[in-house]
């Protein structure tokens, strides 16, 4: 889905989050490089990338409990430079933002109800509602030290969404919880987004996450922000090298001299690529029209794992091998390549492989793309 097509997005409505050459630094350290995004009103992103790439400095800046070294926030139209986190009416979910120890489940859940002033019947209908949402119903009247960490998170979502702030920012929230638990909270925030018109910012190191949730996930990389576009976008056609490994988890083969996959010619518009006398021929799309240096992409579940006629051939050894039910996962490494390329194959066509197997993966044309090597 593009912003356009968003149903809660653009209208008069001004975005949610409009960050404009954002920069944080701590003393010698650089957390945030001249990061711009928008977020419109009701949308769903998340910021995904790795650790220490900057993540949750942002989600620090936007709540104000970090100043910008340069740049400006506007939250709904308003910049937010003079505002202290209270007054930018931000729900929280932080990894060290702990619940208040000596209040009950309960009570912490309606601590925002009542500094805004909510009557006590409201506040008991709206902490009732959200205990039962986050399954909660029957440990409203603990004390967080007698929560595990999983439940003590649904606690600390459920008191950042108790009031239906505009805007919420969750850094890493389902962390520490297992996977049963993780899909039904996950269910639970795409659907308080769905109905709310929310407006979340979502950090996450985990990608599966980043897919179940998001309008648009957003990627940063050593402080900067890579892109922010749709999954759909990210997976099917992505910016770079890095995203397309990082994301799609695609196989990307940097076209090196001395590689095993040649860059032979090289137009305006498109270029050939070959192992030994086999070559394709590729369209230079966006990006990479214009990219100095080249990489070669491929999702695993394309690779053949034995080369046909028309594909090009890749020769390595077996290094890996995981019987997954229907597919087989192979890892092959490849002569002259760092990493090895990963293959998902139909069982029916693995049958009988094993580590230490010389073979010959087929890398169709039509699945190939190339795209600029790094971000
Ligand atoms: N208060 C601080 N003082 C000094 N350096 C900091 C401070 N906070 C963050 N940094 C540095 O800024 C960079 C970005 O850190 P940040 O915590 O934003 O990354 P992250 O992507 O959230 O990482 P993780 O996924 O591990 O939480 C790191 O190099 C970190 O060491």
């Amino acid at each position: 889905m593009t912003k356009t097509e968003h149903p809660t997005g653009g209208g008069t409505r001004p975005p949610a989050v409009e960050l404009t050459g954002l920069s944080k630094r701590f003393g010698e350290v650089t957390a945030i490089s001249d990061l711009s995004l928008t977020a419109e009103a009701g949308e769903l992103i998340s910021i995904l990338g790795a650790s220490g790439s900057g993540k949750t400095t942002l989600l620090r800046l936007v709540a104000g409990f970090e100043t910008p070294t340069t740049g400006s926030i506007r939250l709904h139209g308003r910049e937010v430079a003079s505002l202290s986190p209270a007054e930018r009416e931000i729900g929280m979910v932080f990894q060290n933002y702990a619940l208040f120890p000596h209040l009950s489940v309960r009570r912490n859940i309606e601590y925002g109800l009542r500094m805004r002033g909510w009557s006590r019947e409201r506040r008991v209908e709206r902490s009732a509602e959200l205990l039962a949402r986050m399954r909660l119903d029957q440990l409203g009247d603990r004390l967080p030290r007698q929560l595990s960490g999983g439940q003590q998170q649904r606690v600390a979502i459920a008191r950042a969404l108790a009031y239906s702030p505009r805007l919420v920012l969750m850094d890493e929230p389902l962390g520490a919880l297992d996977k049963a638990l993780k899909e039904n909270l996950l269910a639970e925030i795409r659907r308080v987004h769905r109905e709310f018109g929310t407006t979340i910012l979502y950090v996450t190191h985990d990608r599966e996450e980043a897919l179940t949730l998001s309008d648009r996930v957003a990627i940063m990389r050593d402080t900067r922000l890579v892109c922010c576009s749709p999954v759909r976008e990210l997976y099917l056609d992505p910016p770079n090298g890095y995203v397309a490994g990082f994301f799609a988890q695609a196989n990307v083969i940097p076209l090196t001299p001395g590689g095993p996959v040649a860059l032979r010619r090289r137009g305006a518009a498109d270029a050939e690529v070959a192992v030994g006398e086999r070559r394709h021929t590729l369209a230079l799309q966006g990006a990479a029209a214009a990219a100095e240096t080249l990489a070669l992409a491929i999702r695993p579940g394309q690779v053949r794992p034995a080369a046909g006629d028309e594909d090009l051939p890749l020769p390595g050894t077996v290094s890996d091998l995981v019987f997954l039910g229907d597919t087989v996962r192979l890892r092959v490494a490849v002569p002259e390549l760092a990493e090895p390329v990963s293959a998902l194959a139909p069982a029916h066509a693995a049958l009988g492989l094993a580590v230490g197997d010389r073979v010959t993966l087929g890398l169709p044309r039509e699945h190939l793309r190339l795209l600029p090597e790094g971000s």
